[in-house]
């Protein structure tokens, strides 16, 4: 047996610092776990009971070996990928100032674009390399509006480019094929886990839902930081849509603390992941995983993640049916409030996080929207 590992690796999760030993083989404590990401066929995603079972199996398998899937044979329009990534480089390429019309720190979401350097994930000083646009969950967005109904209390999250009009409909274009998609993964997920197909449809009415567009330049090959700092999802579970032709650059961590690469993969148009509001449901059954972003491919790279996240006033704790002799292995959790905490507490410059350290409000006290 060879000594206990000298290495670790750290990320935040759910507000703390983790560590986690890097384990080689034969080494104590190491143990059998994913060298790579299953890729799974959602043809049969509006099959029968039957089929959508089967194919909930095997979505439950990779949610709790992995945490990680990508989804190939999703029902697109043909041509919906290559133009909203068509208009997502578009947007990066304008000139910096008519970015900055749509700056996050004009959203109280932090919703927007955010420049370069002005957002970290991570643990540590450095920051993380890339720029993105933010939207989400916002009904007095007419787009989104396509229940009818406003919930009590809605203030405007999301903040635009004045003079860049195609982003809105490049984005809301994919919102509207993409959104019921997820919807039906929902429904996936809760039958994968042994529940009725309409298990978490109640805190999931008004979802805390996100889009955001990253464009992570190539990072010098030894160059320490990360385009995207490790960290687990603070969501249900998102799916990520990575631009088809870019080189390897998403990793993902197994159990032995190794970095597992999660290219695109031709047909495979999400890479979905576990969140940490469903590891929380699913008493860890469940793992929302830890994952990064290196792109030393020497070429741009742009990805568009879609998160979706219960209700903002939604609490989620372990179920019952998940709950050994163990007990539960996580407190309740305000999902809006978790939200806000994870959004803030590495935003630090957000004037929104800075009103409340300003007048020393404390974490119990903040809240969505
Ligand atoms: O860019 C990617 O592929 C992943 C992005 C991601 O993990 C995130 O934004 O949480
Ligand atoms: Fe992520």
């Amino acid at each position: 047996m060879v000594s206990a590992p000298a290495r670790y690796i750290s990320y935040m999760s759910g507000g703390v610092e983790i560590r986690r030993p890097i384990r080689e083989e034969g080494q104590e404590g190491w143990v059998p776990t994913f060298e790579e990401i299953p890729v799974i066929s959602f043809k049969d995603i509006d099959g029968t009971l039957q089929e959508r079972m089967k194919l909930a199996g095997v979505v439950g398998r990779a949610c709790r070996d992995v945490g990680f899937f990508y989804a190939k044979d999703v029902d697109l329009p043909p041509t919906l990928i290559a133009d909203t990534f068509k208009v997502i480089e578009s947007f990066f390429a304008l000139p910096e100032e008519e970015k900055m019309t749509a700056h996050w720190h004009k959203s109280p979401a932090c919703r927007g674009y955010e420049p370069f350097s002005e957002s970290r994930l991570g643990t540590d000083a450095t920051k993380d390399i890339r720029e993105s646009i933010s939207i989400g969950d916002d009904y007095l967005d007419e787009e989104q509006n396509y229940r009818g109904v406003i919930p009590p209390g809605t203030r405007p999250q999301n903040c635009w480019p004045t003079s860049f009009p195609r982003l809105r409909e490049g984005l809301y274009e994919y919102y509207r094929h993409v959104y019921p998609f997820a919807r039906k993964l929902l429904r996936i997920f809760a039958l994968a886990l042994g529940l009725s197909e309409d298990a978490f449809e109640s805190q999931h009415k008004f979802p805390i839902t996100g889009m955001r567009a990253l464009h992570y330049p190539p990072q010098e090959p030894e160059e320490d930081t990360p385009g995207l700092n490790p960290h687990s999802d603070f969501s249900f579970f998102t799916m990520v849509c990575q631009e088809p032709d870019s080189k390897p650059a998403l990793e993902v961590l197994n159990l032995n603390g190794k970095w597992i690469s999660a290219p695109p993969i031709q047909g495979a148009v999400f890479t979905c992941n576990i969140g940490d509001f469903l590891e929380v449901a699913s008493n860890h059954v469940f793992t929302s995983t830890v994952h990064r972003v290196y792109n030393r491919s020497g070429e741009r790279r742009w990805s568009l993640p879609f998160f979706f996240s219960p209700d903002p006033d939604a609490v989620i704790q372990p179920l019952p049916n998940f709950i050994g002799e163990e007990g539960p292995k996580f407190p309740p959790m305000l999902v809006g409030q978790h939200y806000v905490r994870r959004v803030l507490n590495s935003r630090i410059h957000h004037p929104s996080a800075k009103f409340v350290r300003k007048h020393n409000i404390p974490m119990e006290k903040w809240h969505y929207g």
